[in-house]
C-alpha cells in the first residue's frame, strides 16, 4: 500500500464556505496544491480576489463565487456553478462562521443587555449557515450516494467560554448537528456519506482579534489566559488543521463518521490545575 493514497485528494472537488477567511484559505491553498478542485464561497469579494490571484499563480484549479451561506438561493446557484465547472462535488467544508463584538459581554455590556439581533446574527452565521449549506450540498450527496461534509466547531462547544454565550451555543449546535446529520445520512440515503467536524483551539484571526489582541498588537488578559491554558503554549495556525482535514477526507477513513476532532494543543484536555 502506498502511504500517499491515504491523503489523496487529487481531482476531488472541494467546496469551502468562508473559504477566503484565514483558516479556510489555507485549506484552499493546501488542498488545491495537492490537486483538488477548489470552490471558494465567501461574502468578501476583496478577500476572494486576493486568494484567487494566489491560487492562479500556483496553477490551482479553482473558482470563487460570492455566496452568502444564509441565502439558500445563492447556495443552490453555487452548487449549479460548481457542477458546471467541475462536473461533480465530493466534499463540503462548512467554514463560514465566527463571533461578533456585539454579541460579547464586556465591562461595558452586561449579559442582560446583549441585543437580540446580535445574538441572532452569530447563531445564524455559525449554525444556520452550516445547516443550509448542508441541505443544499447534502441533497446532492444523497442523490449521488456519496460525499462528505466537514464542519468547523470550536473549543466553546465542549465547554462554553466566558463572554461569548451566542458563539458558544452556536458552535455547540454545530457539533450536535454534525452527529445528527451523520446518522441521518447513513440511515436514509447512503452508508458512503460521512459528516464530521474539527474543533480548532485558538488561532489569531479576524473574527477574534478584538478579544485576543490590544490595539498595539500585544495580547489581552484573555489572550494570555488562553496560552496559559494551552499546554503547548502557543496559538494554533491554519496549517495545524490540514492533516486532520486530509485524514477526514481520505477514503481510508471511511469508517470515521459523526466525530468532532479537537485540534487545540491540549487545551480541552487541561483542567487548569
Ligand atoms: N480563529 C479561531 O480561533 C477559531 C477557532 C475555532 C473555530 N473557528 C472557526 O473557524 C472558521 C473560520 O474562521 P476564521 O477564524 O478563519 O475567521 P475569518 O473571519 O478569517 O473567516 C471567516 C470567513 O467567513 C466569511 N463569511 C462571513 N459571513 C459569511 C456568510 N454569511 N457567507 C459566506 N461567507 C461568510 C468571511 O468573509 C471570512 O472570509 C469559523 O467557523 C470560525 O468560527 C475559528
Ligand atoms: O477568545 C475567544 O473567545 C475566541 O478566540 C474563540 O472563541 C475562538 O474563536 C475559538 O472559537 C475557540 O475555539
Amino acid at each position: 500500500m502506498n502511504i500517499s493514497d491515504f491523503f489523496d485528494v487529487k481531482d476531488k472537488t472541494i467546496v469551502i464556505t468562508g473559504g477566503a477567511g484565514i483558516i479556510c484559505s489555507e485549506m484552499a491553498r493546501t488542498l488545491g496544491s495537492l490537486g483538488a478542485n477548489i470552490v471558494v464561497l465567501d461574502l468578501s469579494e476583496s478577500a476572494m480576489e486576493k486568494l484567487s490571484k494566489e491560487l492562479s499563480e500556483k496553477n490551482i484549479k479553482h473558482i470563487v463565487l460570492k455566496t452568502n451561506v444564509l441565502e439558500k438561493e445563492q447556495l443552490l446557484k453555487a452548487k449549479e456553478e460548481t457542477i458546471l465547472n467541475f462536473g461533480k462535488i465530493d466534499v463540503l467544508i462548512n467554514g463560514a462562521g465566527g463571533n461578533h463584538p456585539s454579541a460579547t459581554t464586556s465591562q461595558d455590556k452586561s449579559f442582560f443587555e446583549l441585543p437580540q439581533d446580535a445574538v441572532q446574527w452569530v447563531f445564524n452565521l455559525n449554525f444556520l449557515g452550516t445547516f443550509l449549506a448542508s441541505q443544499v450540498f447534502g441533497e446532492y450527496f444523497a442523490e449521488k450516494g456519496e460525499g462528505q461534509i466537514i464542519n468547523i466547531s470550536s473549543m466553546n462547544a465542549f465547554r462554553p467560554l466566558t463572554n461569548i454565550p451566542a458563539y458558544s451555543a452556536a458552535k455547540a449546535a454545530v457539533s450536535n448537528f454534525t452527529q445528527w446529520l451523520a446518522v441521518h445520512m447513513n440511515h436514509n440515503y447512503s452508508k458512503k456519506i460521512r459528516v464530521n467536524a474539527v474543533a480548532p483551539g485558538f488561532l489569531l484571526t479576524n473574527q477574534n482579534k478584538f478579544l485576543l489582541t490590544n490595539d498595539d498588537g500585544s495580547l489581552t488578559t484573555r489572550g494570555n489566559k488562553i496560552l496559559e491554558h494551552t499546554p503547548m503554549e502557543r496559538f494554533g495556525t491554519p496549517q495545524d488543521l490540514i492533516s486532520t482535514i486530509l485524514w477526514l477526507i481520505s477514503e481510508k477513513s471511511s469508517f470515521v463518521n459523526g466525530i468532532v476532532v479537537p485540534i487545540d494543543g491540549g487545551f480541552s484536555a487541561y483542567s487548569g490545575v
